[in-house]
């Protein structure tokens, strides 16, 4: 069973960027979209508030092959879309726009530039033409799916690990 977190920061966490939306009833209902309109490349956000937790989550983000951090601000609404218009850059520490963003776009990053292997896994609403379905995390997908996107090294590694036959990854 997954617990869905309630916000313990100080609401909105990033008002000239995110505004926090709820589109259905029931769990995992909310998402962000974008407050004002962001030019491509402009850094909305970093992982300053960010903690470290030992537990994969729904809620916790992939920094490197081994550590995971909830992020304790309104970017844990970013939903995941195959198509994104932000990517969370673990190794620079920062969610930047990768083109550029209409007011009330929702803001969506693509987890399998984080995540190995996802505590939750889920079928993608995205509604991209490029949707690749399920989503288990970067494991499960071929490289060759995530030529051209945004990848974070710590997955880049691990897939050329994988695609190189190494077990136990
Ligand atoms: C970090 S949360 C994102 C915010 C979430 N929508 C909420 O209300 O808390 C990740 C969860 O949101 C849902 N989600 C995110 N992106 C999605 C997508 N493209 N399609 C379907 N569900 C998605 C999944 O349940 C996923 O486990």
């Amino acid at each position: 069973m997954t617990i869905e977190q309630v916000p313990h920061w100080k609401q909105p966490s990033h008002p000239n960027f995110i505004t926090v939306k709820t589109y259905k009833e029931g769990g995992f209902s909310q998402y962000a979209v974008s407050s004002n309109p962001i030019p491509n490349k402009t850094v909305i956000g970093d992982f300053s508030a960010a903690t470290p937790t030992t537990e994969k989550a729904y809620s916790s983000v992939q920094v490197s092959e081994t550590e995971h951090i909830e992020l304790n601000s309104d970017l844990l609404y970013c939903n995941h879309s195959c198509d994104p218009n932000v990517a969370f850059d673990t190794d620079e520490g920062v969610v930047r726009a990768i083109r550029d963003i209409k007011e009330g776009e929702p803001i969506t990053f693509n987890y399998l530039s984080t995540e190995w292997d996802m505590a939750q896994s889920f079928k993608c609403e995205c509604g991209s033409g490029k949707c690749l379905g399920d989503i288990q995390g970067a494991k499960y997908t071929s490289s060759k799916a995530l030529e051209g996107t945004f990848v974070n090294s710590h997955i880049r590694n691990l897939l050329a690990r994988r695609d190189m036959g190494f077990k136990g990854l």
